[in-house]
């Protein structure tokens, strides 16, 4: 088994080539399309892409433009704690947080997404669950373990490259690993 870190370091390669390629990238952009076409009224949480990773924020623009009913929320990071989420559109004032990572300002007026749709540097299929490997911060699983743990219903969403799977000779989910509803990939 590699250890952790290798791996991560190789994803992070891996995803960045197939972000790079257009054919891969308009493969992924067309099942992400798809899953917002489906998508009733609701608050989607999306993420400020980093690192090579899928930009949603056309698609999601797009999925909420003349409908009052659709939210669009971004993360908000504070250290070592679940995230939290602001509403974002073109025009919300924005700010660094700890990562670097652009945030909406919110004045504590946190938001709560019925989606929560999260980047993936790897994902695996494994005991009929699909699972997600990120940078290593724990932030998604410890924000869906609260949400669970509260009861509140939130649907979870992998955005990931077929080239970013991961056999399970190479990978386990550990405990706290929080398996997700869905994985878009292509
Ligand atoms: N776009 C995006 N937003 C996100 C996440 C994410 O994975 N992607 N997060 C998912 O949890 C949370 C932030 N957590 C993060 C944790 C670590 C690193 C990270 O890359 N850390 C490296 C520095 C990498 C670099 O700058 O190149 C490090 O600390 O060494 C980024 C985000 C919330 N927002
Ligand atoms: N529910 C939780 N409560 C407290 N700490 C947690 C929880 N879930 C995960 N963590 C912490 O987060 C650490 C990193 O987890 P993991 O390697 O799975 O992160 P990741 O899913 O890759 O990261 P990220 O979601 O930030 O991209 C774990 O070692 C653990 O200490």
């Amino acid at each position: 088994m590699k250890t952790l870190n290798n791996l991560r370091q190789n994803l992070l390669e891996i995803r960045l080539r197939s972000n790079r390629d257009d054919a891969q990238r308009k493969c992924l952009e067309n099942k992400v399309a798809s899953f917002f076409e489906q998508l009733n009224d609701c608050c989607v949480a999306i993420y400020w892409p980093i690192n090579s990773e899928f930009d949603l924020r056309p698609l999601a623009l797009n999925w909420a433009r003349y409908h009052p009913n659709r939210a669009i929320a971004l993360p908000i990071v504070q250290l070592n704690e679940p995230l939290k989420f602001g509403l974002w559109t073109e025009s919300t004032a924005m700010q660094k947080g700890p990562q670097g990572i652009n945030e909406p300002i919110v004045n504590s007026n946190y938001a709560q997404p019925d989606i929560i749709i999260a980047p993936c540097l790897g994902w695996s299929d494994q005991n009929k669950q699909l699972w997600r490997i990120g940078y290593g911060g724990g932030y998604y699983d410890r924000t869906l373990a609260l949400y669970k743990n509260k009861q509140h219903n939130v649907q979870s969403v992998g955005v990931a490259y077929n080239t970013q799977k991961v056999a399970e000779g190479d990978w386990r989910p550990q405990e706290h690993d929080q398996a997700l509803d869905l994985i878009i990939s292509a």
